[in-house]
Formats: structure tokens, C-alpha cells, sequence
């Protein structure tokens, strides 16, 4: 990678993935066209794969996308009601395989309620937060199993593993990313009340890294506390780091509370730069959407932004975030429900 050349893999994947991903590609080549060389490589993943070979992810595929330089990733996934597939295979041994093989301990999820869009809030106020969510560890690990399954004595685990390597990692990330903001403040939500040791690790965690960072303020809440704040006063967050699965619920509540999950994008970032970092839109396959033109790509689009931050081109990132905020902001005005294609081509045209 150099600032005049990306090697990017792309996995659209399924339902509303291609669909939302080939407009991310679009602006993509417009915030990079005439300076940046943008190398693409689509690789065919996903439940929709599977169906057809069998396969999810073999090793050579995997090695090859561990070349690239970073990753624009759609959404896969089936139908919740779709029993051709096995619950679980696909986001754990392509998406989960993905993030823990290449390391993303940093799942970075922004939440900003831009000028002008509807929030389903009745006082939303100033919503700029973002959320680190711990991305290798906790109860997504696969450490459970399950006895006497089907039958009335059957007993299913699946255990929260929190190592003092993992979380430390993330607290700093979490400090850092605040230092360099406004408010300067991290909040940790978690639930020490009752998940007593791995609560005390990340508390203990989060007061010995705090120590490095002084002109960085912290406090602590419940996660069903975080839940009550996030919808009736958003705008206390700053930067709050998490665990996995907290991280990820609350993600999806913090799109909701700033415009919907068609907005929220994400990187899982390996912040040691030694595997190439995945950038995708928070939500999922849609597949009650699918094949409609009916999803919003602006979350892979904003997920394009922070790709092109990720690999050293600040310059296109902002130049795709003023394009979004340009077309965002003028929604509240339009009474069309546009495509997904026409969503995508209004942005490029504000590229500039
Ligand atoms: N990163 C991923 O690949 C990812 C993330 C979440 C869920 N999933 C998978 O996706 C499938 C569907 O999951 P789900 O229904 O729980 O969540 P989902 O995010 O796919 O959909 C939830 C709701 O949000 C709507 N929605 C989602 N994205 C939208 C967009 N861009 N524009 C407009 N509306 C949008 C959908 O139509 C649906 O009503 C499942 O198989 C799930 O495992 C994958
Ligand atoms: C599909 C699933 C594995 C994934 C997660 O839980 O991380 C998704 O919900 C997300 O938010 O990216
Ligand atoms: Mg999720």
C-alpha cells in the first residue's frame, strides 16, 4: 500500500450486500479518482455461496484476502427463517473467522445524527459518539457447548472469555481515540453487578489506563442503564468501549437513534496494521429488502470513509463524509423514496 495505490478485497456477500456495496464502490472511485490507483479484487462469500459449493470459507480464499491491503466487506447472512442453512455457519466461519483470524480487536462503530435527519428521538440534542467495541473476545469466542441436547435436561453454554491482553488493548484505543477529541471522554458500559469477574477486569483495566491519559475524563455504566441514556440522553456519550456482544447490541440502538441502521458504519481495525483491516456497514443482509433497491448503501458508503482514513487517504475520507452530509442532510426535504442506486449516484455527485 502507498497513498497513490489500494489493493482492496470486496466481499458484497448477501441480500442487500452487493446491492449497498456496489455503490460504496462507485464513490469509492470517485473520492480516489485521478491520484489514487484503486486495485479491486471481489471475492464470493456468503450464505448465497455456500448454497451453491458448499463452501464458506477454504483456506487458499483466505490467504489470498489476507494480501489485500483492507477489506469492504456488504453483510451475509440468511433469512432468520431460512432452515437450508445452519444458524450460525455463516457469520461465524466467515464473518467471526474473518475478524478473529485477521485480528480486529478494534471494532469501531460512530454514531453522529447529522444536521436535518430524523431521529426517532423526541430531544435527540448533539449525538456524536462513537463505540469501541472489543472485536476478538467475549462470549463470541465459541467456548460452550451444549449436553443432552433435545432432551428436558439439555444445558447449553457459551462462555464470555476476557483475557487482560485483549481488553487492555481496546481500553487504550478507547483512550487514545478520546484524547484526540473534544469532550475527551471514555465511558465504560458493562454489567460488573453481576458479570463480577470480567467486569472487575475491564474496571481495573479501564482505572490503570486511565492513569496514562489525564486530560481524559472516564465514568461507568450499567449496559441496561446504557440502554435508558442512549434513547433519552445521547449526547452524554463521548467514547464508550465495551465488550463484544454489549458493543454490538448497542450499536444497533445507536443507529436507530441517529437516522437509522442504513447510516451506521463500522471497521473492525487491527490497530497493529499487521493484517488488513475489515470495513463494513453495521446492519446486516436484509432480507426482507433484498433484490428491492430499497436499502440505504450510506452506511457502506460512510464505511468507505473510514476505509480510505484507515489506509493513509484523509483527504478522499472527508471528501466521502461531506458528500454524505451534503445528501443526509437534505432528506428531510425529499418526499422520494429514492433507490439504493439513485441514494448512491446522488452522493458521488457531491464528491469533489
Ligand atoms: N455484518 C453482517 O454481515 C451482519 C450484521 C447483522 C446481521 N447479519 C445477518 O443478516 C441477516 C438478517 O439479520 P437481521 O434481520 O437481524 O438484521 P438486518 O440488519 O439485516 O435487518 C434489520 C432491519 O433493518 C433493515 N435494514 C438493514 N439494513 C438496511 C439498509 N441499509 N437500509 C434500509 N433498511 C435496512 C432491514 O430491512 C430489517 O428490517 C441474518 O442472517 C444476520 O445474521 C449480518
Ligand atoms: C452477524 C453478527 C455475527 C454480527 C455481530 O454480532 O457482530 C453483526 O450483528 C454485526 O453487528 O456486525
Ligand atoms: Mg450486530
Amino acid at each position: 500500500m502507498s497513498s497513490n495505490s489500494i489493493d482492496l478485497a470486496v466481499i458484497p456477500g448477501d441480500g442487500i450486500g452487493p446491492e449497498v456495496v456496489a455503490e460504496a464502490v462507485k464513490v469509492l472511485r470517485r473520492a480516489t479518482e485521478g491520484g489514487v490507483e484503486v486495485k479491486l479484487t471481489d471475492y464470493d462469500l456468503g450464505a448465497s455461496h455456500w448454497l451453491e459449493t458448499g463452501e464458506v470459507l477454504n483456506d487458499d480464499t483466505l490467504a489470498a484476502i489476507r494480501q489485500h491491503d483492507a477489506i469492504l466487506f456488504g453483510a451475509v447472512g440468511a433469512a432468520p427463517g431460512d432452515t437450508r442453512i445452519p444458524s450460525g455457519l455463516i457469520e461465524r466461519e466467515l464473518l467471526l473467522k474473518l475478524r478473529f483470524t485477521l485480528d480486529h480487536f478494534v471494532n469501531l462503530r460512530p454514531a453522529k445524527l447529522y444536521p436535518g435527519v430524523p431521529s426517532p428521538l423526541s430531544h435527540p440534542g448533539d449525538i456524536d459518539f462513537v463505540v469501541v467495541r472489543e472485536g476478538t473476545e467475549g462470549p463470541y469466542v465459541g467456548n460452550g457447548g451444549a449436553l443432552r441436547v433435545g432432551t428436558e435436561h439439555e444445558i447449553a453454554t457459551e462462555v464470555s472469555i476476557n483475557t487482560a491482553h485483549g481488553v487492555e488493548r481496546v481500553v487504550r484505543d478507547a483512550f487514545a481515540r478520546a484524547a484526540e477529541r473534544e469532550r475527551k471522554k471514555v465511558t465504560l458500559v458493562h454489567k460488573h453487578n453481576v458479570l463480577v469477574n470480567a467486569g472487575h477486569l475491564w474496571r481495573r483495566t479501564v482505572e490503570s489506563v486511565a492513569a496514562e491519559f489525564p486530560e481524559v475524563s472516564h465514568d461507568y455504566m450499567h449496559v441496561d442503564a446504557a440502554t435508558i441514556f442512549m434513547t433519552t440522553d445521547p449526547g452524554r456519550f463521548d467514547v464508550i468501549v465495551t465488550d463484544n456482544l454489549f458493543g454490538d447490541i448497542l450499536t444497533d440502538l445507536a443507529g436507530a437513534v441517529t437516522g437509522g441502521i442504513g447510516l451506521a458504519a463500522s471497521g473492525n481495525i487491527n490497530m497493529d496494521r499487521t493484517e488488513p483491516s475489515m470495513f463494513e456497514p453495521v446492519h446486516g443482509s436484509a432480507p426482507d429488502i433484498a433484490g428491492q433497491q430499497k436499502a440505504d448503501p450510506t452506511a457502506a458508503i460512510l464505511s468507505v470513509a473510514l476505509l480510505l482514513e484507515h489506509v493513509g487517504l484523509p483527504e478522499a475520507a472527508r471528501a466521502v463524509e461531506r458528500a454524505v452530509e451534503e445528501d443526509i442532510t437534505s432528506r428531510a426535504e425529499l418526499t422520494d423514496e429514492r433507490s439504493t442506486a439513485e441514494i448512491g449516484d446522488a452522493i458521488v455527485s457531491l464528491v469533489a
